[in-house]
């Protein structure tokens, strides 16, 4: 993928504008593909037509035309009409922001769940443009399909067989997530067993500390979205008779694509039944404040604001030079570590076994009640 990123600022100030288009570099980069120049535009109001303003669309033709250019990624979510009008005029695929996540989720997936959630939010994505797609983008979805008469429009027949699949895979998830429920309903109802679920923005550390935890190879990558599945692991601390069960989640981003959002809120449900959510932060990321936010956001969403939450500031070893300078966490609920160097895992611990005593206490004071 030999891309061209176009930013469009629609008013944000010039430090968050520059995070969004360093995002977007990363997107691509975890999409295997390559940045080979970008343009900008400011707009405070997009063009119905084509987003951006007709001036910027020759630029970028030329330019795509000038460097060989296949991909140009847009920073926004643009309509089906600005892709299809897009479309016509550059001679490169069109993506927006959401396109580009989807295609990394594609390339990621691993288990038939991830495989089909993904599924599912690129077919809910696809369906409002299939009306508006002409000539080479109509080949991008499901080929071979029947018509039902002469007079049926393209547009209605490919509508009506992506809604077809996109029943049928619901079904499927719905299937798919009985079974979990189940495996999962054993291990709540434990008052050994402590549920944690690891949150975290892409790439803060989530598989790295698990690793660290559980000493186990997870998937670690210094890519955005490195992890589509969640994986479960276990920690037994036999001096207290407990176990801990910790379950990695896919990374947050800004700006969630709903149709993602949706299609993995069955993943990010399994922290719906979790004791305690350690949130992973990069501490050693100058926008961690806000990556922390938007994380905060999305458990607000999912309604899940209300359990305890431990904030991991991760990566402390990239601001300070040794272990000896650690200074000694200001609340409870914070604590800052080194997953990679290990820093501070026995604090964490320690935290872990207190609150799985804690689960156990609780557990048996409603039983006597
Ligand atoms: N220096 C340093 N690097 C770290 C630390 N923890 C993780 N990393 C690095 O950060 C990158 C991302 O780590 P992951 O554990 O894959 O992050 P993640 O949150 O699971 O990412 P996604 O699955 O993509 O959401 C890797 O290159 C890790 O080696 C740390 O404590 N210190
Ligand atoms: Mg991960």
């Amino acid at each position: 993928m030999r891309s061209i990123i176009v930013g469009v600022n629609t008013g944000l100030n010039p430090a968050r504008f520059k995070y969004q288009i360093e995002e977007l570099e990363g997107l691509v980069e975890a999409a295997e593909g390559v940045v080979l120049g970008k343009v900008y535009q400011k707009r405070e109001s997009p063009d119905p037509a084509y987003y951006i303003g007709r001036g910027k669309v020759n630029e970028i033709k030329q330019l795509v035309e000038g460097i060989g250019a296949d991909t140009v990624v847009f920073n926004v979510n643009l309509s089906p009409v600005q892709i299809s009008n897009l479309s016509q005029e550059i001679n490169a695929q069109i993506l927006d922001r959401t396109d580009l996540i989807l295609q990394i989720f594609f390339k990621r997936a691993k288990t038939k769940q991830a495989k089909l959630q993904v599924e599912l939010a690129y077919l809910q994505h696809q369906l409002p443009r299939v009306y508006n797609q002409k000539g080479k983008e109509l080949s991008r979805i499901g080929g071979g399909m029947k018509t039902k008469g002469a007079g049926e429009k393209l547009g209605e027949i490919k509508t009506r067989a992506i809604k077809d699949r996109i029943n049928k895979i619901k079904k499927e998830l719905k299937e798919i997530e009985k079974q979990k429920k189940q495996q999962r309903k054993t291990r709540e109802d434990n008052p050994n067993i402590l549920n944690v679920a690891l949150v975290g923005y892409t790439n803060a550390g989530k598989s790295s500390l698990l690793n660290r935890l559980t000493k186990r190879d997870t998937y670690i990558s210094d890519q955005l979205f490195a992890t589509l599945d969640t994986k479960t692991s276990f920690i037994h601390f036999p001096d207290i008779n407990k176990r801990v069960i910790i379950t990695d989640t896919v990374g947050f981003v800004e700006d969630m694509p709903q149709e993602i959002m949706d299609a993995f809120m069955t993943t990010l449900k399994e922290t719906e039944e979790a004791d305690l959510i350690l949130h992973v932060i990069d501490i050693s990321d100058d926008n961690w404040m806000l990556k922390k936010q938007t994380v905060e956001d999305v458990l607000k969403k999912l309604k899940l604001e209300e359990k305890p939450v431990i904030n991991v500031m991760n990566k402390v070893d990239k601001v300070i030079p040794s272990q000896e300078y650690l200074e000694p966490d200001e609340s409870e609920n914070t604590i800052t570590v080194s997953a990679t160097k290990g820093w501070n895992i026995d604090k964490l611990f320690d935290i872990l076994k207190k609150y799985a005593i804690k689960k156990g206490e609780e557990y048996g004071k409603l039983r006597i009640l």
